[in-house]
């Protein structure tokens, strides 16, 4: 955790927003509300997007980077406001942000990053809602905001919000993406995706002691979006194709970003140096830990 007071050197600290990946992805159901139900296991990766806060008394909430989003779209923007329900009237704040996390990725970026501006400005703001309460108010801007507020490596349900922490191996991974934005939206619409049986937690999940194979999520089946998202974007389908001579590559979310765990941080950044024209890539370790997790209690 972040000990910080609300000074304005002190508030001009940078405040990590970490990519997530999907290590396995059921969708259970659909909710009348349109929704799906999952279960998912998320872990964090040790890159992400960088945000920092000017805090000011003028009672305003403003941006100081243009990514493409909209003003009223914007996630940053979005979460502050949220916050700000609860916050003295004068609590204003200029928010930056260091994009590294590719939009539509796949990565949970703009959740990651929702997140953070709530974990941060909780405290700068001196609002003092708990973990929970932020969780909750994360989850209305987003399916993935909750996990990053919940700060662990987690087996989700629900639509991502019921969280158990586990206990995984952490490696290395290579993350390669299209370079193409994948619409969430889009892909949970498609009519060929279908629902499976629940799966029980898995036995090894239960004991939160032991420490969880990336091979035992693996075993679970692929991502149930991958098929989906592989036959509407070649792109994707060749990146998975063009990994799967290292190993056994996996897409996290709804696409377009693929990984691959790793034996070593090296093996990765060999594999990097000769990645398919066009896609983006990095080499990141996994971490079962949020860099900001709240500790309470
Ligand atoms: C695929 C995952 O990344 C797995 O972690 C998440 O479930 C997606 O979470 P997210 O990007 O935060 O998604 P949201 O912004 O909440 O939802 C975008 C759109 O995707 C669809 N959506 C999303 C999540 C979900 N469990 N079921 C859905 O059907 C809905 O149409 C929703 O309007
Ligand atoms: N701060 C933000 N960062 C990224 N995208 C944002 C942000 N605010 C709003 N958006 C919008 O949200 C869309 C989805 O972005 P995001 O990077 O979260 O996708 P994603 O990684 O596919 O998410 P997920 O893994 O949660 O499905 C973007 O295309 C963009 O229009």
């Amino acid at each position: 955790m972040v000990a910080i007071v609300n000074s304005p050197t002190l508030s001009r600290l940078v405040w990590p927003a970490p990519a997530k990946i999907n290590l396995m992805l059921h969708v259970v159901g659909k909710r009348s509300d349109g929704y799906h139900e999952l279960q998912t296991v998320f872990q964090f990766l040790d890159y992400g997007d960088e945000l920092t806060f000017d805090i000011t008394q003028d009672g305003e909430v403003r941006r100081n980077y243009d990514f493409g989003f909209s003003v009223e779209s914007d996630l940053c923007l979005r979460a502050a406001l949220l916050l700000k329900q609860f916050a003295a009237d004068d609590c204003g704040v200029i928010i930056d942000l260091l994009k590294r996390l590719p939009m539509g990725g796949g990565l949970g970026g703009g959740s990651s990053d929702a997140a953070t501006v709530l974990i941060a400005l909780n405290q700068l703001w001196n609002v003092g809602l708990t973990r929970d309460k932020l969780a909750e108010l994360g989850l209305q801007l987003g399916a993935d905001v909750p996990v990053f507020i919940y700060g662990r490596a987690a087996w989700a349900e629900g639509v991502g919000e019921q969280l158990s922490a586990i206990n995984l191996r952490q490696p290395w991974y290579l993350v390669l993406n299209p370079n193409i934005s994948v619409s969430t939206a889009q892909i949970f619409s498609n009519k060929h995706l279908t629902a499976t049986p629940h799966m029980k937690k898995i036995r090894a999940l239960e004991k939160d002691a032991e420490i969880v194979s990336i091979d035992a999520l693996f075993s679970q089946g692929v991502n149930q979006l991958e098929p989906i998202v592989r036959a509407e974007y070649p792109e994707v389908n060749y990146l998975l194709e063009w990994l799967s001579q290292y190993g056994s590559p996996r897409m996290s979310g709804s696409g377009g970003s693929v990984f691959l765990p790793l034996d070593s941080q090296q093996q990765g950044l060999d594999i990097l140096a000769n990645k398919p024209r066009n896609s983006l890539g990095f080499v990141a370790k996994g971490m079962n830990f949020h860099p900001l997790l709240i500790e309470e209690g």
